[in-house]
């Protein structure tokens, strides 16, 4: 089967499976980290951030992951709740593990970075036993964060719901959201993401992760076409590889490929614009958009958070696409 086939009696659209962690965004921009003060909290997690996108945009969202049992994990789960996500799988961890902290140093609109604290997080504490075979077989979509597979016990946790989803047919997203501060090995990395990826739907990656999955393998002179020619070989329909500032190009397992452009915008800071690209394509395929056009509403989404604070609260509505869409200037490169 070339195409995605969406089973359309399931009740729930979409489930997100990974990390719900914290984004404390520095208010104080064009300045290093060491001279920033005050920050601005918001939910955060590349997962957590993509289904906040997609429930925005009025897809059924539900999540699988685990917070801390302290006021953060608790103004997660809420925020969730409010945008409208299931938390019904949203475990609770009772080992004393902490939430995940992402501070960002926004010093100018191409220089940024965030500095991670992710020592003994809950979300990496989600197990087996946290993944519901009657869950995720009410959905028609999941979409696992490859960061999910970094450690035990949240890695079987992902293989063990894509067997689940493989075995009632529902499609799965994988992106890679390879964070290498929460790897042991490059070894283990690329061992890992390549098993997973074998049994996804759709895989998105930027042209350096993908090459990172690629590392140990001596691939010849690899490019983005033979990169997505080789999952093609095992579940893929259609593999995205992002190239930042100088857009996308999607490949179909029927042998054609589409070349996303981006919108111009004035930017604040870079980061958000994969989770944004990654929930209005969702939204798009999933409503029967063709793959050009979900790549442009993706790159619509991603112009609209990179001009905001914030990568969660900033996702927005169809309706802010769409005005974004008439009015912004688009640029297409050919240069990859
Ligand atoms: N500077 C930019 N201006 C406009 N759109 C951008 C810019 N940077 C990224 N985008 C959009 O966001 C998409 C994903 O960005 P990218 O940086 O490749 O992902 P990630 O955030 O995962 O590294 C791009 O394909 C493009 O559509
Ligand atoms: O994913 C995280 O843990 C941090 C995110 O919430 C953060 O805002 C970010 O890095 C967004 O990632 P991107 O969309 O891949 O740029």
């Amino acid at each position: 089967m070339n195409k995605l086939q969406f089973k359309q009696d399931r009740p729930l659209d979409f489930i997100a499976l990974g990390r719900l962690c914290i984004d404390l965004n520095a208010n104080e921009t064009q300045r290093p980290m060491e001279e920033t003060k005050t920050f601005t909290k918001y939910v955060g997690g590349s997962p957590a951030n993509i289904a906040i996108g997609v429930s925005r945009l009025g897809l059924n969202t539900g999540f699988i992951g685990k917070v801390s049992d302290d006021q953060m994990g608790r103004f997660i789960t809420s925020y969730l709740t409010e945008t409208n996500i299931d938390t019904d799988h949203v475990a609770i961890d009772r080992t004393g593990a902490v939430t995940g902290l992402a501070f960002t140093e926004i010093k100018s609109p191409t220089d940024c970075s965030i500095l991670m604290y992710r020592d003994n997080v809950a979300d990496l504490k989600l197990d087996v036993h946290n993944v519901s075979e009657g869950y995720i077989k009410q959905s028609k979509a999941l979409l696992i964060s490859g960061t999910a597979l970094a450690q035990s016990p949240s890695r079987e946790a992902v293989f063990l719901a894509l067997e689940y989803a493989r075995k009632h047919e529902v499609v799965v997203f994988f992106d890679i959201d390879y964070r290498p501060y929460t790897w042991a090995s490059e070894e283990e990395t690329s061992t890992y993401y390549n098993l997973a990826a074998e049994k996804c739907d759709v895989i998105i990656g930027t042209r350096e992760e993908f090459d990172m999955m690629e590392k140990l393998l001596n691939l010849e002179a690899s490019s983005d076409e033979v990169t997505a020619n080789r999952w093609f070989s095992y579940n893929a329909k259609i593999v995205i590889i992002k190239h930042g500032g100088e857009g996308s190009i999607a490949y179909t397992k029927d042998g054609n490929s589409y070349r996303g452009g981006i919108f111009k915008t004035k930017v604040l800071k870079t980061f958000g614009a994969g989770d944004s690209y990654a929930s209005a394509f969702i939204y798009g395929v999933m409503t029967g958009m063709s793959v050009k056009e979900a790549m442009r509403f993706g790159s619509a989404s991603a112009s609209i958070v990179i001009s905001r604070h914030s990568c969660s609260d900033a996702m927005p509505t169809v309706a802010e696409i769409k005005e974004f869409m008439s009015s912004a200037e688009e640029i297409l490169q050919e240069t990859y």
